[in-house]
């Protein structure tokens, strides 16, 4: 079976309209793509609506494909109608892995015959969810990074039938929107990006649970630090630098033993009532009286800006912004 290739893909479907499906809606509208979303949930379209008129603005701001439009967004009734002209399906629904089983068996026999399926789960693995899908060899993981519509970064992982061809189908088109494709090699639950992002918010949740910190001192101690460095060079880059002329050999040397104190406690902490209070608390509290939305648009921005910054500051070594 011939499958729809990167150039050649003009309607895309969303299955699942929440914040990542719109997400996904709004990078695809912007890249100048007829979107057919579908979503079960109460209030599903107009929700979608709203949510793509906020990103709009950002999406202006960095610059718009020929075509673009949000006039171009159609919301349908049932799964199969919104699968059935597309030559890209985008699935955003619920992080459930029966749900998951069960609405791919059913997306993928109402599916163009070529048209590859991209899931964004976070962590869940494809051969497991693909398990009842018609020709599973076109279906992969799309892991995107919230907002989606403006961080570049998607991680693609294949099951154990996804063949090269679908991944590098997959891989072209991520980056015919602007992306930067990881390819994950191996299945690996939480894939690359999730697993480490866990270590930071199960050891932050330890934290405020023993009452070394709140939430916002924790925010505090990743964006006046680490937080500003990773954006440009990620964390082995800056070690490496840490450990002097000597680089990374050297910081091995100095810091390697300390990984066996250790400072973590690997586990997580059981999710208490108690717990769950301090974090919704601490964070409403940083929020103030600013709406999800308000946040958004400043969140936006302030992404918009960093990547700015650091095209800028890189061109003038002669990087670019991936290097
Ligand atoms: N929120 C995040 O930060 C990220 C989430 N993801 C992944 O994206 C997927 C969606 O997550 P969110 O957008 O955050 O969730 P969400 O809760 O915001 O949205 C889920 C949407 O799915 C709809 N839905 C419910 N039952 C459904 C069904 N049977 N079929 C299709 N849609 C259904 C709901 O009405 C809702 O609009 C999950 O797999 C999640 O792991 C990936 C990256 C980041
Ligand atoms: C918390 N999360 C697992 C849903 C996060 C992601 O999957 C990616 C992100 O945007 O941080």
């Amino acid at each position: 079976m011939a499958l729809i290739a990167a150039d050649k893909i003009k309607t895309v479907a969303i299955l699942g309209a929440g914040v990542i499906g719109s997400g996904w809606a709004s990078r695809f509208l912007a890249n100048g793509l007829d979107v057919v979303a579908w979503d079960p949930g109460k209030n599903a379209e107009a929700t979608l609506r709203a949510n793509v008129a906020n990103a709009w603005p950002a999406l202006t701001k960095v610059g718009l494909k020929p075509g673009a439009s949000q006039d171009r967004l159609k919301f349908v009734a049932t799964m199969e109608e919104a699968v059935k002209d597309a030559d890209f399906v985008q699935e955003s629904a619920p992080e459930n892995e029966a749900l998951k089983v069960k609405m791919h068996a059913q997306a993928t026999a109402a599916a163009k015959p070529g048209a590859i399926f991209g899931s964004s789960t976070s962590g869940l693995l494809p051969s497991d969810f693909y398990k009842e899908a018609k020709n599973p060899e076109r279906c992969l993981v799309g892991h995107p990074f919230n907002p989606v519509y403006l961080l570049p970064l998607v991680e693609v992982c294949g099951s154990k039938w996804t063949t090269d061809e679908a991944k590098q189908i997959a891989i072209e088109f991520y980056k015919s929107l602007g992306m930067r494709p990881l390819h994950v090699r191996k299945e690996v639950p939480g894939f690359i990006a999730d697993r480490l992002l866990e270590a930071v918010w199960r050891e932050g949740m330890h934290m405020i649970n023993d009452d070394y910190c709140t939430t916002g001192e924790l925010d505090d101690a990743i964006r006046f630090g680490f937080g500003i460095r990773w954006s440009f060079f990620g964390m082995y880059m800056i070690y490496h630098m840490a450990g002097g002329e000597a680089g990374m050999r050297h910081f091995m040397e100095q810091f390697g033993p300390a990984l066996d104190l250790p400072w973590t406690h690997l586990k997580a902490p059981k999710l208490t009532t108690e717990i769950i209070d301090k974090i919704v608390d601490g964070t409403e509290k940083q929020a103030g009286t600013h709406s999800i939305k308000e946040l958004e648009r400043l969140r936006d921005d302030c992404i918009i800006s960093v990547i700015g910054a650091v095209t800028d500051a890189k061109a003038k070594h002669g990087w670019k912004f991936e290097d």
